[in-house]
């Protein structure tokens, strides 16, 4: 969704150079599909996919830039309990309310500008944006249109999914590959830590802007102005 960079990309196998190329061929009737969160964000992704594959088909999912952020900070601090806090990390400057854009948690959420990177190589319509929020309020709906966008027959559908209620988000009823059901691990819909909501005001603000820039850019409207707390003190500084 919206990965911080290598550490959600897949570990690559160390392969010999007789089966490096070797990846096995898509054959008729199959789609090949790769999952690497960090492609999103990474500078020289765009070129080199092109000219691997120009008629790929890339799906994006986003959810708002500040829970993103807090999110990954949290996957951080599982692993490194010793960094600063999210409200230290999160300034160049507090007092002045400078924002280091250039925390990787927080300039990922600068999605207008990677995106313009993609659009200088791929169309629009070779792309698919996943709402973060509704994937989680409507999973069937949200992967309905992303079979739509894979020119897919509607297969997964509202009777794949039920809310499980000790994870809190929606898990498949029965995975192919076991009659069991099945949630996201533990390490998916974690507890996020509490920050303090002067930050979480200023972020919002911070990252207006660029979300606006993104609804534009997309001709989607992700709403995630919407229910926004306007702070403890309500100043619009
Ligand atoms: N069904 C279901 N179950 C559990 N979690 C769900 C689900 N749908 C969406 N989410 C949200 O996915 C967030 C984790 O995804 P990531 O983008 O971090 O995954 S990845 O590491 O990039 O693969 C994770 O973020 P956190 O809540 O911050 O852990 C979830 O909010």
């Amino acid at each position: 969704m919206h990965g911080e960079t290598a550490r959600r990309a897949r570990p690559r196998r160390r392969v010999s150079a007789a089966s490096r190329d070797l990846m096995p061929s898509t054959l008729e009737g199959q789609i090949t599909m790769e999952k690497t969160p960090s492609y999103f964000v990474t500078n020289h992704a765009p070129k080199r996919i092109h000219s691997m594959a120009r008629d790929i088909k890339l799906i994006i999912v986003v959810r708002n830039p500040v829970t993103r952020a807090i999110s990954d900070y949290t996957q951080t601090l599982s692993k490194k309990p010793e960094i600063p806090t999210f409200e230290v990390l999160a300034f160049k400057n507090r007092t002045l309310g400078l924002i280091d854009a250039s925390w990787s948690a927080l300039r990922i959420g600068i999605y207008a500008l990677h995106l313009e990177s993609w659009m200088q190589y791929f169309p629009l319509a070779q792309m698919h944006f996943v709402s973060g929020e509704r994937l989680i309020v409507d999973p069937a709906g949200e992967m309905g249109k992303v079979q739509d966008f894979l020119g897919l027959k509607r297969i997964v559908t509202d009777k794949h999914f039920y809310f499980n209620k000790t994870k809190g988000f929606p898990c498949l009823k029965k995975p192919e590959d076991s009659s069991t059901p099945r949630c996201l691990g533990k390490s998916k819909g974690r507890t996020h830590p509490r920050i303090d909501p002067d930050v979480i005001r200023r972020l919002h603000k911070f990252y207006k802007p660029f979300n606006m820039m993104f609804y534009q850019m997309t001709g989607q409207n992700f709403e995630w102005e919407l229910g926004e707390d306007s702070g403890p003190r309500g100043s619009p500084d």
